[in-house]
Protein backbone atom coordinates (compact mmCIF):
# COMPACT_ATOMS: atom_id res chain seq x y z
CA UNK A 1 0.00 0.00 0.00
CA UNK A 2 1.11 3.80 -0.99
CA UNK A 3 -0.54 6.46 0.47
CA UNK A 4 0.82 9.87 -1.01
CA UNK A 5 -0.43 13.66 -0.81
CA UNK A 6 1.58 16.43 -1.34
CA UNK A 7 0.48 19.99 -1.34
CA UNK A 8 3.95 20.81 -3.10
CA UNK A 9 6.69 18.89 -5.01
CA UNK A 10 9.95 21.08 -5.42
CA UNK A 11 13.52 20.64 -6.13
CA UNK A 12 15.79 23.19 -4.28
CA UNK A 13 16.21 26.12 -7.18
CA UNK A 14 12.75 27.58 -8.54
CA UNK A 15 8.94 26.95 -8.10
CA UNK A 16 7.50 24.19 -7.57
CA UNK A 17 7.13 21.45 -10.14
CA UNK A 18 3.87 20.31 -9.01
CA UNK A 19 1.27 20.71 -6.56
CA UNK A 20 -1.82 19.13 -5.05
CA UNK A 21 -1.22 15.82 -5.61
CA UNK A 22 -2.95 12.87 -3.72
CA UNK A 23 -3.46 9.28 -4.56
CA UNK A 24 -3.36 5.62 -2.64
CA UNK A 25 -2.29 2.51 -4.63
CA UNK A 26 -3.79 -0.99 -2.52
CA UNK A 27 -1.49 -4.08 -1.83
CA UNK A 28 -1.19 -5.83 -4.95
CA UNK A 29 -2.06 -3.46 -7.57
CA UNK A 30 -0.29 -2.30 -11.03
CA UNK A 31 -1.01 1.81 -11.05
CA UNK A 32 0.16 3.45 -14.51
CA UNK A 33 1.40 6.87 -13.98
CA UNK A 34 1.14 9.02 -16.97
CA UNK A 35 1.87 12.51 -17.62
CA UNK A 36 4.20 14.90 -20.25
CA UNK A 37 7.67 15.02 -20.47
CA UNK A 38 9.04 16.95 -17.58
CA UNK A 39 6.06 17.01 -15.60
CA UNK A 40 7.23 15.33 -12.63
CA UNK A 41 6.73 11.28 -12.82
CA UNK A 42 10.33 10.34 -12.00
CA UNK A 43 10.25 12.92 -9.27
CA UNK A 44 6.95 10.95 -7.89
CA UNK A 45 9.05 7.52 -8.25
CA UNK A 46 12.29 8.65 -6.42
CA UNK A 47 10.22 10.27 -4.02
CA UNK A 48 8.50 6.60 -2.82
CA UNK A 49 11.89 5.32 -3.21
CA UNK A 50 13.29 7.51 -0.83
CA UNK A 51 15.51 9.69 -2.88
CA UNK A 52 13.98 12.75 -3.11
CA UNK A 53 13.17 14.78 -0.31
CA UNK A 54 11.59 17.77 -1.51
CA UNK A 55 8.32 18.11 -0.69
CA UNK A 56 5.86 19.07 1.76
CA UNK A 57 3.25 16.61 2.68
CA UNK A 58 2.60 12.92 3.73
CA UNK A 59 3.88 9.69 2.52
CA UNK A 60 2.91 6.07 3.86
CA UNK A 61 3.96 2.97 2.99
CA UNK A 62 4.68 -0.04 5.41
CA UNK A 63 7.20 -0.04 7.39
CA UNK A 64 10.53 -1.64 6.00
CA UNK A 65 9.18 -2.07 2.48
CA UNK A 66 11.67 -3.73 0.32
CA UNK A 67 11.48 -1.63 -2.79
CA UNK A 68 12.46 -2.15 -5.99
CA UNK A 69 13.08 0.27 -8.78
CA UNK A 70 13.51 -0.79 -12.67
CA UNK A 71 14.03 1.97 -15.29
CA UNK A 72 15.07 1.91 -18.78
CA UNK A 73 19.05 1.12 -18.26
CA UNK A 74 21.54 1.29 -15.56
CA UNK A 75 19.42 -1.60 -13.63
CA UNK A 76 22.81 -3.65 -13.79
CA UNK A 77 26.00 -3.92 -12.54
CA UNK A 78 28.13 -4.29 -15.87
CA UNK A 79 30.90 -6.37 -14.05
CA UNK A 80 28.39 -8.89 -12.95
CA UNK A 81 26.91 -11.72 -14.75
CA UNK A 82 23.24 -12.11 -15.58
CA UNK A 83 22.85 -14.31 -12.65
CA UNK A 84 24.90 -12.28 -10.49
CA UNK A 85 22.50 -9.52 -11.51
CA UNK A 86 19.62 -11.18 -10.81
CA UNK A 87 20.30 -12.38 -6.76
CA UNK A 88 22.35 -9.53 -5.92
CA UNK A 89 19.89 -7.43 -4.23
CA UNK A 90 18.98 -10.91 -2.17
CA UNK A 91 22.62 -11.77 -1.48
CA UNK A 92 23.46 -8.14 0.13
CA UNK A 93 20.12 -8.02 1.72
CA UNK A 94 19.91 -11.52 3.35
CA UNK A 95 23.62 -12.89 2.43
CA UNK A 96 22.90 -16.35 0.81
CA UNK A 97 19.90 -17.12 -1.88
CA UNK A 98 18.12 -20.41 -2.95
CA UNK A 99 19.81 -21.96 -5.70
CA UNK A 100 16.52 -23.36 -7.12
CA UNK A 101 14.21 -20.59 -6.88
CA UNK A 102 16.97 -18.69 -8.92
CA UNK A 103 17.36 -21.07 -12.14
CA UNK A 104 13.47 -21.24 -11.75
CA UNK A 105 13.11 -17.73 -12.26
CA UNK A 106 15.76 -17.46 -15.25
CA UNK A 107 13.96 -20.40 -16.51
CA UNK A 108 10.56 -17.89 -16.56
CA UNK A 109 11.89 -15.39 -17.66
CA UNK A 110 13.78 -17.14 -21.07
CA UNK A 111 17.16 -16.22 -19.67
CA UNK A 112 18.15 -20.33 -19.37
CA UNK A 113 22.21 -20.46 -20.86
CA UNK A 114 22.74 -16.51 -20.65
CA UNK A 115 23.92 -16.67 -17.06
CA UNK A 116 27.38 -16.30 -16.96
CA UNK A 117 27.03 -13.20 -19.86
CA UNK A 118 27.52 -9.70 -19.06
CA UNK A 119 25.20 -6.99 -19.18
CA UNK A 120 27.25 -5.34 -22.35
CA UNK A 121 26.67 -8.40 -24.57
CA UNK A 122 23.07 -8.20 -24.12
CA UNK A 123 20.42 -7.48 -25.96
CA UNK A 124 17.79 -4.85 -25.12
CA UNK A 125 14.85 -7.47 -24.34
CA UNK A 126 17.82 -9.80 -22.76
CA UNK A 127 18.66 -6.90 -20.37
CA UNK A 128 15.17 -6.10 -19.30
CA UNK A 129 14.34 -9.66 -18.73
CA UNK A 130 17.22 -9.46 -16.49
CA UNK A 131 16.22 -6.08 -14.62
CA UNK A 132 12.88 -7.53 -14.00
CA UNK A 133 14.79 -10.91 -12.54
CA UNK A 134 16.59 -8.78 -10.46
CA UNK A 135 13.64 -6.92 -9.02
CA UNK A 136 11.37 -10.02 -8.51
CA UNK A 137 14.15 -12.48 -7.11
CA UNK A 138 14.47 -9.50 -4.28
CA UNK A 139 10.79 -10.21 -3.25
CA UNK A 140 10.38 -6.29 -2.84
CA UNK A 141 7.26 -5.07 -1.28
CA UNK A 142 6.84 -2.20 -3.79
CA UNK A 143 8.02 -2.08 -7.27
CA UNK A 144 8.80 1.48 -8.98
CA UNK A 145 9.11 1.37 -12.48
CA UNK A 146 10.29 4.34 -14.83
CA UNK A 147 9.74 3.50 -18.41
CA UNK A 148 11.27 0.19 -18.07
CA UNK A 149 10.36 -0.90 -22.03
CA UNK A 150 10.02 2.16 -23.82
CA UNK A 151 13.30 1.24 -25.58
CA UNK A 152 12.05 -2.01 -26.83
CA UNK A 153 10.78 -2.84 -30.41
CA UNK A 154 6.79 -3.93 -30.44
CA UNK A 155 6.98 -7.09 -30.32
CA UNK A 156 9.68 -7.85 -27.55
CA UNK A 157 8.05 -5.03 -25.76
CA UNK A 158 4.84 -7.19 -25.74
CA UNK A 159 6.87 -10.58 -24.84
CA UNK A 160 8.00 -8.60 -21.82
CA UNK A 161 4.93 -7.15 -20.54
CA UNK A 162 3.31 -10.31 -20.53
CA UNK A 163 6.25 -11.80 -18.62
CA UNK A 164 5.99 -8.60 -16.18
CA UNK A 165 2.41 -9.24 -16.10
CA UNK A 166 2.88 -13.02 -15.42
CA UNK A 167 5.31 -12.40 -12.31
CA UNK A 168 3.32 -9.95 -10.99
CA UNK A 169 0.34 -12.17 -10.85
CA UNK A 170 2.70 -14.90 -9.17
CA UNK A 171 4.04 -12.39 -6.32
CA UNK A 172 1.13 -9.88 -6.19
CA UNK A 173 3.08 -6.64 -5.94
CA UNK A 174 2.30 -3.17 -5.59
CA UNK A 175 3.66 -1.52 -8.62
CA UNK A 176 3.57 2.23 -9.78
CA UNK A 177 4.11 2.18 -13.71
CA UNK A 178 5.44 5.33 -15.60
CA UNK A 179 5.06 5.03 -18.73
CA UNK A 180 3.93 8.14 -21.92
CA UNK A 181 2.40 5.56 -23.72
CA UNK A 182 -1.09 5.67 -22.94
CA UNK A 183 -2.06 2.23 -24.78
CA UNK A 184 0.89 0.68 -22.38
CA UNK A 185 -0.57 1.92 -19.46
CA UNK A 186 -4.18 0.93 -19.83
CA UNK A 187 -2.56 -2.86 -20.86
CA UNK A 188 -0.35 -3.21 -17.77
CA UNK A 189 -2.65 -0.65 -14.77
CA UNK A 190 -5.41 -1.51 -13.21
CA UNK A 191 -5.94 2.63 -12.86
CA UNK A 192 -3.84 5.68 -14.35
CA UNK A 193 -2.93 8.19 -12.87
CA UNK A 194 -2.30 11.19 -15.24
CA UNK A 195 -0.54 14.28 -13.76
CA UNK A 196 -1.17 17.56 -15.09
CA UNK A 197 -0.33 21.27 -14.43
N1 LIG B 1 17.91 17.23 -9.97
C1 LIG B 1 17.06 18.17 -10.41
N2 LIG B 1 17.22 19.47 -10.09
C2 LIG B 1 16.37 20.41 -10.50
N3 LIG B 1 15.29 20.16 -11.29
C3 LIG B 1 15.07 18.88 -11.64
C4 LIG B 1 15.94 17.83 -11.24
N4 LIG B 1 15.47 16.66 -11.74
C5 LIG B 1 14.35 16.98 -12.44
N5 LIG B 1 14.12 18.30 -12.38
C6 LIG B 1 13.00 19.02 -13.02
O1 LIG B 1 11.79 18.55 -12.45
C7 LIG B 1 10.79 18.45 -13.45
C8 LIG B 1 10.23 17.03 -13.45
O2 LIG B 1 11.25 16.11 -13.89
P1 LIG B 1 10.94 14.56 -14.01
O3 LIG B 1 12.18 13.90 -14.47
O4 LIG B 1 10.33 14.08 -12.74
O5 LIG B 1 9.84 14.55 -15.16
P2 LIG B 1 9.20 13.33 -15.97
O6 LIG B 1 7.72 13.56 -16.01
O7 LIG B 1 9.66 12.04 -15.41
O8 LIG B 1 9.83 13.57 -17.41
P3 LIG B 1 10.16 12.56 -18.65
O9 LIG B 1 8.83 11.95 -19.08
O10 LIG B 1 10.72 13.46 -19.68
O11 LIG B 1 11.13 11.55 -18.13
C9 LIG B 1 11.43 18.85 -14.77
O12 LIG B 1 11.07 20.18 -15.03
C10 LIG B 1 12.91 18.73 -14.50
O13 LIG B 1 13.64 19.66 -15.24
Amino acid sequence: MIEFNAEAIYYKTGQPILKDISFTIKQGEIVSLTGASGIGKSTILKIIAGIHKGYDGTLVIPRNSRIAFISQSNCLLPWKTVYNNIVLLKKVEVGQVDKTSAKKLIEDLGLSGLEKQYPLTLSGGQYQRTALGQAFFYEPDIILMDEPFSALDAKTKREIQELFLNLQKQHNITTLFVTHNIDEAEYLGSRIINLEK
